[in-house]
């Protein structure tokens, strides 16, 4: 669904060059839920920006469904951590989801059914006619959710979407997307710097080095797909994933090549 090939991202300008992205290559199959961690500065927001057509690589390609990336995609939203500014607080949230389907040029009773199903889908189905300014930011959050699911992407990015909420609404949010997820078949990429939220949310863990970036490791999340935050949290299993991952990312940060590569196969037989 989603290909990434040898790509590479140089910011220029003033007379220098910051190499942020060098040589990136992973895949998602269709349906797949993958969580990206790295350590801070390592290029996650350039990738996501790349990913998402927002800005062009220098080299390399971004593939959804077999089609070049070359601008935005129609098949596929993006939810930023900073919902307090991705939604308009003069429209209510009915219209802030309705909003991007316009541009779709869909039928005004197709948009409002799509509203009213992402709506009930994140729980705010009776919070319609609110303003944004009137939810907590969880709740403001989900209405970011809801506006991504009711364009009915393909492939939904997600850039640190939950940092900015308190603890228990995160871990409220981190089991909305695994419901959502397995609801709408959606193939989500979800950028987090926690390595405890990327290990119970994703299937697959893509751990960056730091940049200029390449992918480091790839480990298979083989915990069971039923995942609740007490249990699944307090198996041996996920304490192992979680060393791992941090493992990884300690090398990254010394810059060791140690565990160094880029085929998921190699990962996933060993994880
Ligand atoms: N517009 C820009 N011009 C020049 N350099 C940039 C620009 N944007 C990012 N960079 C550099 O590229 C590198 C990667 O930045 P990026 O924001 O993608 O990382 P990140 O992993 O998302 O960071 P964080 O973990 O802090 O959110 C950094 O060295 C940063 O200074």
């Amino acid at each position: 669904m989603l290909e990434v090939t040898r790509l590479q991202k140089i910011y220029r300008g003033e007379g220098r060059e910051v190499e942020a992205v060098r040589d990136l290559t992973f895949r998602l199959g269709e349906g797949e839920l993958a969580c990206l961690v790295g350590p801070s500065g390592c290029g996650k927001t350039t990738l996501l920006k790349c990913i998402s057509g927002l800005m062009a690589p220098t080299s390399g390609s971004v593939e959804l469904a077999g089609n070049r990336v070359t601008g935005p995609p129609r098949d596929m939203a993006v939810v930023f951590q900073e919902y307090g500014r991705s939604l308009f607080p003069w429209m209510s949230v009915r219209d802030n989801v309705e909003l991007p389907l316009k541009e779709k040029k869909l039928s005004a009773s197709r948009r409002r059914k799509l509203v009213r199903e992402s709506l009930e889908a994140v729980g705010l189905a009776d919070f319609a006619a609110s303003y944004p300014w009137q939810l907590s930011g969880g709740m403001q959050q989900r209405v970011a959710i809801a506006r991504a699911i009711a364009y009915e992407p393909r492939v939904l990015l997600m850039d640190e979407p939950f940092a900015a909420v308190d603890a228990q609404t995160r871990a409220d949010l981190e089991d909305l997307i695994r419901e959502l997820w397995r609801k709408f078949s959606i193939t989500v990429l979800f950028v987090t710097h926690d390595i405890d939220e990327a290990v119970y949310l994703g299937q697959r863990v893509l751990v960056l080095s730091s940049s200029p970036t390449v992918v480091q490791d790839d480990v298979a999340i083989d915990l069971p797909d039923r995942r609740d935050q007490l249990t699944t949290r307090a198996l041996p299993r996920f304490a192992e994933l979680r060393a791992r991952v941090y493992n990884q990312i300690q090398n990254a940060k010394r810059g060791s090549a140690d565990g160094h590569r880029s085929a998921p196969s190699a990962a996933a037989a060993d994880a």
